[in-house]
This record gives C-alpha cells, sequence and structure tokens, in this order.
C-alpha cells in the first residue's frame, strides 16, 4: 500500500490568461487530497471517493422482486468526475510499462471540488505519486508534476495550463509561463478564502473565455492584459509590497469578470471581503461559481464573510510549503 498527499491552491494572479502563455502567479494551500492506492491481482480499477457525487443521474427499479436497479448516468457526467483518476493511471500504467496493472484506489480530500481550489491537480498529482511508488518506482518532483499536467491537459481536452500540477506537486508559491515553471520567494501571505457552496466547470469556463478571444480582439488584449499585471504582481511580491499585491488582485478580478468568468455569489464575496477592509480580493481558478480569494491581515474580512448570505464557509489558509508528502 501506498498513500501520498497533495495541496490545492489560490491563484494571486493569471488564471485563464496562463492558458494562453501568459504567466501566472498560483500558491499551495494546506488544504490536501490523500490518495491511498493498493495494487489488485487483476487489472480493474475500483475507486473509492465518498466527496464525489454525481447530480442528474435515473435510476429505474420495479421493486423488490426485480433484482438490480437500472442506473442511467449520462455519459459526459461520468467522463468528467472519473477522468481524472483514470487519467492518473493511464500516466502510471505508461511510465512504469505496467500496462496491466490494476489498483484500488481511495480518495480522502479537503479541498472542495469544482470550487478553483485545484482539487483535481491535487487529486491527480497525489494519485500518479501514489500508485507509481505502489509499483516500486519514486518519480521526481518535475515528471511527477509533467504526468499529472498531461492528465489534466486530456481531461480538458487541451485547455489545461501547468500551474495547478506543478504548483500542487511542488508547493509554496510558484511562477508559471507557457512550460516554465519554477518556485517564487514570496512575503507571508494573509489568504482568507469564501466558499459559495458551488463549483464551476473548469473545461467549460476555459471554452468560454477562448471563443471570446476567438471574437474579440479586446478580449485577446484583456488576455494580455492579465500577462502585464502578473509581471507587476511579481514585482510587488518581490518587495513584500503586499497593499500593492492586493491592489492587483483586485484589478486582476476585474479583469477575469470582464472575461465572463465570475457569478453574483462571487461579486458579492469580494465586496463583503473588500468592504470589510481586505488588502485585495478576486476570484480563484476557473470562476463561475466556487471560491474568493482575499488578503487580510486582520479577522475582519472572515468574519465578514461569514455573515455574507451566499457564503456557505470562509476560513483561513496558510501557504503549503511542501507540495506532495509521502506518507506511507
Ligand atoms: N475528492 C475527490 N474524489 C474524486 N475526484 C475528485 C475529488 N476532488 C476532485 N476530483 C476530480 O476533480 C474534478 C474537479 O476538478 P475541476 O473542475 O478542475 O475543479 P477544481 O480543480 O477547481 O476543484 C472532479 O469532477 C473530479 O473528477
Ligand atoms: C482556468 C485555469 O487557469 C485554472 C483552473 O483552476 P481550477 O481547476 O478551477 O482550480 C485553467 C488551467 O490553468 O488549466
Ligand atoms: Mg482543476
Amino acid at each position: 500500500m501506498a498513500v501520498s498527499s497533495a495541496p490545492g491552491k489560490v491563484y494571486l494572479f493569471g488564471e485563464h490568461a496562463v492558458v494562453y502563455g501568459e504567466p501566472a502567479v498560483p500558491c499551495a494551500i494546506e488544504r490536501r487530497a490523500t490518495v491511498t492506492v493498493e495494487r489488485r491481482d487483476d487489472d480493474a480499477l475500483r475507486v473509492q471517493a465518498d466527496d464525489l457525487s454525481l447530480d442528474g443521474f435515473t435510476v429505474e427499479y420495479g421493486g423488490p422482486r426485480d433484482g438490480h436497479p437500472d442506473i442511467d448516468v449520462p455519459q459526459p457526467l461520468i467522463r468528467a468526475a472519473m477522468g481524472y483518476v483514470d487519467g492518473a493511471i493511464e500516466q502510471v500504467r505508461d511510465v512504469t510499462g505496467e500496462s496491466d496493472v490494476g489498483f484500488d484506489v481511495t480518495i480522502e480530500s479537503e479541498i472542495p471540488l469544482g470550487a478553483g481550489l485545484g482539487s483535481s491537480a491535487a487529486v491527480v498529482v497525489a494519485a500518479i505519486d501514489a500508485a507509481t511508488r505502489e509499483l516500486g518506482l519514486t518519480l521526481e518532483t518535475e515528471e511527477l508534476a509533467d504526468r499529472a499536467f498531461q492528465t489534466e491537459y486530456a481531461v480538458q481536452e487541451g485547455q489545461a495550463s501547468r500551474a495547478d500540477t506543478f504548483c500542487s506537486a511542488t508547493g509554496g508559491a510558484v511562477r508559471v509561463e507557457g512550460d516554465d515553471c519554477r518556485s517564487l520567494e514570496a512575503p507571508s501571505l494573509p489568504f482568507v478564502i469564501g466558499f459559495d457552496g458551488g463549483a464551476g466547470e473548469t473545461g467549460e469556463l476555459v471554452a468560454g473565455v477562448r471563443s471570446l478571444r476567438e471574437e474579440y480582439d479586446f478580449a485577446a488584449q484583456t488576455v494580455e492584459t492579465v500577462g502585464d499585471l502578473v509581471r507587476e504582481g511579481e514585482a510587488a511580491l518581490e518587495a513584500g509590497d503586499i497593499e500593492e499585491v492586493g491592489r492587483l488582485m483586485n484589478f486582476n478580478h476585474g479583469l477575469l469578470s470582464a472575461l465572463g468568468v465570475s457569478a453574483r455569489s462571487l461579486e458579492t464575496m469580494v465586496w463583503a471581503a473588500r468592504d470589510a477592509g481586505a488588502l485585495g480580493a478576486k476570484l480563484t481558478g476557473a470562476g463561475g461559481g466556487g471560491c474568493i480569494v482575499a488578503l487580510d491581515p486582520t479577522p475582519e474580512a472572515e468574519t465578514a464573510l461569514r455573515f455574507t448570505p451566499g457564503c456557505e464557509d470562509a476560513f483561513r489558509a496558510e501557504l503549503a510549503e511542501e507540495g506532495v508528502k509521502r506518507l506511507e
């Protein structure tokens, strides 16, 4: 048996634009997905994921004498739900050369699904790491991050950056621009997260930005402007100027709203945090619903978010210095 965990993340700057080659700065947070893997005697994959639920499937049954119920789950829903773990195991089969190996996989996670905190990357990184170690192979962090990226790239149909998977594999604050991934020195950042209880579909939201970019030059320019902003943000981080980091987060949120990936609940939480004195607040990740991230060294923004209708949970998040952790 092998057990690995990997952290989720928030974006200080640059989500979406990073898909088109602009730089981005995600930071790993101490909320983890833990994956336990045990090799099977056959080639089957059995996944236990208690946090994963499927909305909108139908069950038909004819009562106690009818035997098994007939459960009809739409294929796209299954692909979206299982694609990341299936893809991770495909990478493991490929890198180890054991094409017929099967596993029992158990996923436990502190990261809400589809909420912009990188649950998919954390699950994929931890699953690949645990399953390769179960077969006696320990991957270097770069290779682990690359294999995890290939998984997200395939599931998100070619619309994924290396940002989430590299950040989850290495931990800390990172900078990603195209294939160039590196760790960043960052000052201590007082993250506060607000969660609306909902989720957004990463693939669909990325596709929405893609078509806006194709339709309007000014949308393509907005994406480039995010890149300019990220470069300013890096300078502010290097100078340890977290007030400036906050101002740039606000600006980045405005550009993401212009690109159509915000939501009423995210706007409400962003403004609740700002009104409470946060240095900055923005949506994080793909958007559409899910989480915002604010910077606030005082307790005010977290308290304000707790009393904001539509905010289901508010919590502080520490930077996760360590990426993947090998637990067993
Ligand atoms: N605890 C979990 N168990 C099983 N699959 C998970 C879990 N957490 C995340 N996933 C996978 O990741 C997907 C969500 O990823 P995504 O839409 O990219 O959102 P995010 O990465 O922002 O959380 C889920 O649909 C599921 O396939
Ligand atoms: C929108 C995007 O930039 C980040 C998606 O983050 P998340 O899956 O919503 O946590 C997509 C990507 O970089 O692959
Ligand atoms: Mg994701």
